[in-house]
Formats: structure tokens, sequence, C-alpha cells
């Protein structure tokens, strides 16, 4: 049986003292490619034609466990190149045995690519994994046809008993708990037989943005996509063109790089950002990750935001205001833009996000009580939270094995001494290098 080796299991706890500012944070940042993009551009070059590249991919636990989840069920991903990694399909088959690690990109994403695998394909995870929402996305592919052993829930351990095809046609789903299940239906459906016809009955489908990249990226690979008609998306059925990708740097990785310039009154720019001539991923204005709401969101923070040749740069203006806003569009900024609310000059409500209780950790529960516990006031709702900030003071920071808790925690240590994180490891799942880029852009400050 061909079975995962990158990392099958969780990084080990690491602790870490989250390092203060003294001064302006000031830097130009170079992060690795976006994590939603990678992860799109493994699966299209996988289901392609002929091979791809992928190129300023970014390297980290849930792409290497992606690339891993991949190989085992026969395409060919070499990911040796540090700026370009080499896709080449092949017949896709079981029985293999894919570690989904934390990712709900694989975990939505790879199922129903090993529905079009033959034999037998198995999932199984970090043991949060085993909590995160699946149902939906397992019954689809069952109404699709396709057999699937999973567990009382409908979540993780699974087993997809692929048959080589799956036929498609209509199914209706609720992706009110994952934008994910409607991605990962898409991202296969040219390759079914019939295509897919996908209609979402349910509260909102959150991550709307994510919804659009995959569309997009679709079209790239050469798919026919139609989503006029609102919440049904059409993919006919037909051949995925293996292409050059160009990753762009990764937004939400980026967040906590501009909070540090936003909490301490200095200036980040992330270089990298796509110019005009990037091929046929536009320029910033057509980027493929929603600029423009987290420009929006950071101005509305008290930020003053440039995006020009040099790269997008966020500076801060030594104001911090409270917001309210509905967050569906950009959940998972959710944890740093908490953060940066219990640091701000006035109370904020963070709406609209009740999925993130399915996200690496229930993220309105941790943030409510880890920001409670470093001093903050904080309410939580179903869909949200009420942060008020107050005299915030040392503590030690639970993390859930969750990178954007991470993330949180060490946006408050600018500011607030004394701030340890339980583990920093768990940054591996999109930013392995994050503990020192870190200490070292707060050395400079
Ligand atoms: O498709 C994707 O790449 C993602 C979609 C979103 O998921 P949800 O819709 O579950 O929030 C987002 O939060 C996640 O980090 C990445
Ligand atoms: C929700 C997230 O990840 P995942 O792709 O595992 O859902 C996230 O990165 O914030």
């Amino acid at each position: 049986m061909a079975t995962v080796t990158a990392e099958p299991n969780p990084p080990r706890l690491s602790p870490w003292a989250a390092p203060t500012a003294t001064g302006p944070v000031t830097a130009t940042v170079r992060l690795p490619g976006s994590k939603s993009m990678t992860a799109r551009a493994l699966i299209l070059s996988a289901l392609a034609d002929g091979p791809s590249v992928i190129e300023r991919p970014l390297r980290a636990r849930d792409t290497e466990l992606m690339s891993a989840g991949l190989r085992a069920i026969g395409v060919a991903v070499d990911t040796a190149g540090e700026e370009r990694w080499q896709v080449e399909p092949g017949p896709l088959r079981g029985p293999a045995r894919v570690d989904v690690g934390l990712a709900g990109t694989i975990m939505r994403f790879l199922p129903p690519v090993a529905a079009l695998a033959d034999g037998t394909v198995e999932f199984d995870g970090d043991p949060h994994a085993r909590k995160r929402p699946m149902g939906p996305i397992v019954e689809a592919l069952r109404s699709l046809g396709v057999v699937i052993d999973s567990s009382p829930t409908g979540g993780l351990p699974l087993t997809v008993r692929g048959s080589g095809l799956v036929e498609g046609g209509e199914v209706v789903i609720d992706a009110s708990a994952s934008s994910q299940f409607v991605s990962g239906l898409l991202l296969s459906a040219p390759r079914f037989g019939k295509g897919l016809v996908l209609r979402h009955e349910g509260p909102p489908v959150p991550s709307a943005p994510h919804l659009r990249m995959t569309t997009h990226m679709l079209r790239a690979a050469g798919a026919v996509v139609d989503e006029s008609v609102p919440d049904v998306w059409t993919v006919e059925p037909g051949a995925l063109r293996g292409r050059t990708w160009v990753i762009e740097p990764d937004l939400s990785g980026a967040a906590p790089f501009f909070a540090a310039a936003m909490v301490t009154g200095g200036s980040v720019t992330l270089a990298g950002w796509p110019s005009g001539r990037s091929p046929g991923l536009g320029g910033p204005a057509e980027s493929w990750q929603p600029v423009g709401q987290v420009i929006e969101l950071l101005r509305g923070l008290g930020a003053a935001v440039t995006l020009d040749e040099s790269g997008l740069t966020v500076r801060g203006t030594g104001e911090l205001h409270g917001i309210t806003a509905s967050l569906s569009e950009l959940s998972e900024l959710t944890p740093v833009i908490a953060a940066l609310a219990a640091l701000a000059d006035g109370p904020s409500e963070l709406r609209g996000v009740e999925h993130i209780r399915g996200h690496e950790t229930d993220r309105i529960a941790a943030l409510a009580t880890e920001l409670g516990k470093v001093g903050a006031a904080v309410t939580e709702f179903r869909d949200g939270l009420r942060v008020e900030p107050r005299p915030l003071h040392a503590a030690s920071f639970e993390t859930y094995a969750d990178h954007r808790m991470a993330h949180a925690a060490a946006v408050i240590g600018l500011a607030v001494p004394g701030i340890s994180l339980t583990d920093v490891a768990c940054t591996s799942k999109t930013l392995p290098e994050f503990p020192e880029l870190w200490a070292g852009l707060v050395a400079r400050s």
C-alpha cells in the first residue's frame, strides 16, 4: 500500500516567549506562496492532461502533506526545487493512505480526487482533524455514486472506494460550514463523466473569495465553469491543461506581519506582489486573493495602506481603532484581527464567522479564553466576538495546535511583555520559518 512519508506526525510542542517590540517594526518581508493557491495548483496539476510547473509554491506542512497524498495515489510530485515544483499526472490508483494533518484543504480537496482513483484510499489526520466538519462533502460524493466508509459523524477517518470513474451530475449541498466543500467538488468536477451542477442550500457559504479563487484557477486550467446563478456552480466535463502556475505571496500569512506595523507604528511591505506582467495572473487589481477587502479592513483599523511596484505596504499611524465588521469573507484572519482589537482604542465586534468554530480549533471559544487570559473583556457570540480593550498583562497563551492562534499571541506579545505561547511549532502548518522571521523582525525594532 502506498503511504504518506512526509512528516506523518504532528510537530512536537515547542513553547516560545513572544518577543516584545522596543520601537517601530519596519521591514520588507518576502513570504512564500499562498497556501490556498498552492493547494489548488497541486490538485489541478494532478488532474491535468500533461505536466505542470508550480512556481514560488508554499513549502509548509499543509502543502507537503498534500504533495505526499497525491504521490500516494499515483501522481509524480517533485518538490525538490526551492522555487519550482513539478507535477506529472499518472493513473490514479489505490490502495493508499493519506495523512491530512490538520489541513482543511487536504481533507476536502483530496477525497473527490481519490474518488477518481481505482482502489481504496484511506484518510486520517491529527486528533483535531477528526472533529472538523466533513459530512456535507461525504454525502455529496455518495449521492454522486462514490462509495465511502466514514465515521458515524461523516468525518475522518474515512475510506474512499474509488472505481476509477465518477459519473457526476447534479448535487445539493449545505456548505455553510466551509467553502472548501464547494471548492473540493468543483476542482475535480471536470474529470467527472457528466461534470457537475452543484447547488448550495442553507445559510450563506463563508469565505466567498476562496470560491472565486477556485473558479478562476479552474478556468485558467481550461475548465468551463458557470457561476452566474447565486449558489449554483456548473462545471462542464473536459480535459484540464497542464500549465505553469505562478503563486502569489500568501496574503493571509502576511496578516501578522502587517499587524506588527500597525501595533508598533512601523511599516511592513510584502514584496513580490504580482505585477501587471505576471503570466495570466494579472496585476495587483487582479490578484486571486482578496487584497481589496484586506486593505479596506486594515484601513478601518487605522492603518495606511499602499499598493505599488514595491509591493503591498501597511503603515501604522499611531492609531488603532476598534471596528464592527463581518469577517465572513476573510474568516481565516479573525485571530489576528481579534488580537489587534484587544490592543485598539475602543471596542470591536467581529461577527459572521460561526463556521470558524470548525477551523483548526474552535477559534471563537479559543480567542475568548486566551484574550480573556491576557486581560481583555471578551463576549462570545455564536457567530463571533466582542472585544473590549483593557490594560493587558503577561500570560501563557494556549495555541491549540492552531497556527493563527499563534499569530494572534505573537501580535499581542509585541505590545505586552511576558506573553508565552504553549507552542509555536504549529506555525509550520503554513509558515515553518515564522518564529525566526518574527524574532528577526522584532529584534530590528
Ligand atoms: O479554500 C481554501 O483554501 C480555504 C478556504 C477557507 O475555508 P473555510 O471556508 O472553511 O473558512 C479558509 O478559511 C481556509 O483557510 C482556506
Ligand atoms: C482555516 C484554515 O485552514 P484550513 O485550510 O486547514 O481550513 C486557516 O489556515 O486559517
